[in-house]
């Protein structure tokens, strides 16, 4: 079997007669180099990053225009670098998924380093703090999820594990931001010198939530007395420390046991996947679309890499921002949202059977052209109705990716005002447009109100992907007649009574959509389709086709003629 790592990599024409390029480079002058001088770090070194940045990488190296790889950077309680990364020579096996059922497979060897930003792991944190003290370092770039970021619950108030850090102090953070801050304090401290740091993140002004993240820890720590006040000014010089926007876009599904056994069946070994406790799912390989959309505000105080050799645009800020609203709250993730609290309420294990789903398909049309397009400005880099096509058409129908309406439903209460919220006030604040004359938005949010229930639409209880106000918000939708116990029971005695559940308690908290539903004239027309869904077994396809104008006659007359 031939195995991912320093030793397998030497046996080229087996990886060869596998179909899978190898990387073009000196793989131990590139790992010297970067210990001498850092170029580039990277925290929360999941599926995507790997997909996305480290083959982008890759590309500069293979081609002579870098000579340095990436340090991946855990948090001391992500279990990646120990369980993924390291027994593999931080090596990763990429598989790009066409549409026509072409695998192109590729070993990335641009992490050159893998370590752990844990203060008690010495040798690790020795590592990262040189290269964080070595001026040579140009950026330090995060896809952490949107939860990542957070230092507060709903209400404003500072988590416990964020309090815990302020406290802290810099020797001993935990969570990605304080790891990150005291980093960036050694920095300071033994020069100040420029840096970016770069979200890779999915939510709107990503550099902004980075900089109020980076930020709010060195000033709490600063008020304990931890950290110097002139650590506050350094990370708010803008000549010296940037936070660009971006927007990032390769549909990455966690690992697949089926790419897996391709994989296996050309004779490549120990790809097992692990999943951390904290949920993340990662393999000696990743699998990705082909497709594949970057775009940075081109602000960096220590200069960056060429990456516009790997594809990647550079734009100023506004065209940054007007990109990341046309995907994120317009032409790919509301539809993604949609299609995964509808797909797990309807039993679906795949977004591209979903979209074989003419009423689903449905859905995620009129979210995109009727709802969103409208409200969407052109970015001018990349034009929305080009990029909607290729999203509804292409993309997501594309039989060949294995990604599930269960990951996109991860920490949905995260994400579901950037969604929807940005759309609903659009069409709320234009004089010439009318919140209320939405649909397909209001359905998809009524259906996560009908996921979060846990009972799919036959009335058998599933396990809701996991999000960190999940229990919070189901007690909220079940509390309105009392207990936990009666809580319970509606789980396990099938449907509860809609006059039972309280949605209103969800859809009036404005801090979670974004927007006050029921001012923009929604509250009740949810309300109202959230009922719909609980009466009876299908009730959830039924309110979809009763809303979305479907006849269930027009519905198996596609079905049918799609079988023939
Ligand atoms: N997968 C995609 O299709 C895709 C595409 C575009 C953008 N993104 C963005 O990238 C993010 C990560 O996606 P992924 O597929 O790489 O996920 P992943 O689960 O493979 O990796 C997530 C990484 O974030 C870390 N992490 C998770 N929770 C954290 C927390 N609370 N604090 C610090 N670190 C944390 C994990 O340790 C892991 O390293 C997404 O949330 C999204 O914002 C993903
Ligand atoms: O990664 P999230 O959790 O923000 O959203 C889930 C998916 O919609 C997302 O990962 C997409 O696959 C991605 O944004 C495509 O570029």
């Amino acid at each position: 079997m031939l195995e991912l790592n320093e030793r397998g990599l030497g046996r080229i024409e087996a990886w060869q007669a596998a179909g899978v390029e190898l990387p073009r480079y000196d793989r131990g002058k590139i790992a010297e180099n970067t210990l001498d001088h850092p170029r580039w770090l990277h925290f929360g070194a999941g599926n995507i990053f790997r997909s996305l940045i480290a083959k982008a990488q890759q590309k500069l190296l293979n081609e002579g225009l870098a000579d340095t790889g990436i340090i991946a950077a855990g948090t001391p309680d992500s279990e990646s670098i120990d369980r993924v990364y390291r027994p593999h020579d931080n090596l990763t096996l990429l598989v790009e998924m066409a549409a026509d059922g072409h695998l192109r497979k590729e070993v990335l060897a641009s992490v050159a380093e893998a370590l752990c930003a844990d203060p008690f792991r010495t040798d690790d944190y020795a590592r990262l703090v040189r290269a964080f003290e070595n001026p040579s370092l140009q950026l330090v770039s995060f896809t952490v999820t949107e939860k990542g970021y957070a230092l507060t619950e709903a209400g404003g108030a500072y988590t416990e594990e964020a309090r815990r850090d302020f406290d802290a102090g810099p020797e001993r953070a935990e969570q990605v931001m304080a790891a990150a801050a005291a980093l960036a304090y050694r920095r300071y401290l033994k020069g100040a010198f420029p840096l970016a740091f770069v979200s890779l993140d999915n939510c709107p002004h990503n550099g902004d939530v980075l900089r109020t993240g980076l930020t709010t820890v060195a000033r709490e720590w600063a008020a304990r007395g931890l950290a110097e006040e002139g650590f506050v000014r350094y990370l708010e010089d803008r000549s010296r420390v940037s936070f660009p926007l971006t927007m990032i876009d390769k549909i990455t599904p966690r690992p697949s046991a089926a790419i897996r056994e391709e994989l296996t069946k050309l004779g490549i070994g120990g790809l097992e996947e692990t999943t951390s406790s904290r949920h993340t799912h990662a393999a000696p390989f990743v699998n990705a679309e082909t497709a594949e959309y970057l775009v940075i505000e081109d602000d960096f105080p220590a200069g960056r890499p060429p990456l516009e050799a790997a594809g990647i645009l550079f734009a100023d800020r506004e065209t940054v921002n007007r990109t990341d609203r046309m995907k994120v709250t317009a032409c790919l993730n509301p539809l993604h949202t949609a299609l995964a609290v509808t797909g797990c309420l309807l039993g679906y294990a795949r977004i591209a059977d979903e979209m074989r789903d003419p009423l689903l398909r449905r859905l995620a049309e009129r979210i995109g052209r009727d709802e969103g397009l409208p409200v969407v400005e052109d970015p001018g880099i990349l034009p929305p109705e080009k990029f909607l096509d290729e999203v509804l058409n292409e993309r997501l129908p594309n039989p060949f990716i294995p990604d599930t309406p269960q990951r996109i439903a991860s920490d949905t209460s995260k994400k579901i005002g950037i969604r929807f919220g940005h759309t609903i006030r659009a069409h709320k604040d234009r004089n010439d447009l009318d919140a209320a004359n939405l649909t397909a938005i209001p359905l998809a949010v009524a259906a996560w109100c009908r996921y979060l229930l846990g009972i799919d639409d036959t009335g058998t209880p599933f396990e809701p992907s996991p999000d960190p106000r999940l229990d919070e918000l189901r007690e909220r939708l079940l509390r309105q007649d009392g207990t936990q116990a009666k809580a319970a029971k509606a789980q396990t005695a099938g449907l509860p009574d809609a006059a039972a559940l309280n949605v209103r308690a969800i859809l009036a908290d404005t801090e979670l959509f974004g927007v006050d539903l029921y001012e923009a004239g929604l509250g009740a027309k949810i309300e109202g389709m959230f009922r719909g869904m609980l009466d009876g077994p299908g009730a959830v396809r039924r309110t979809l086709e009763r809303e979305l104008g479907y006849e269930a006659a027009e519905a198996s007359s596609i079905e049918r003629s799609e079988r023939s």
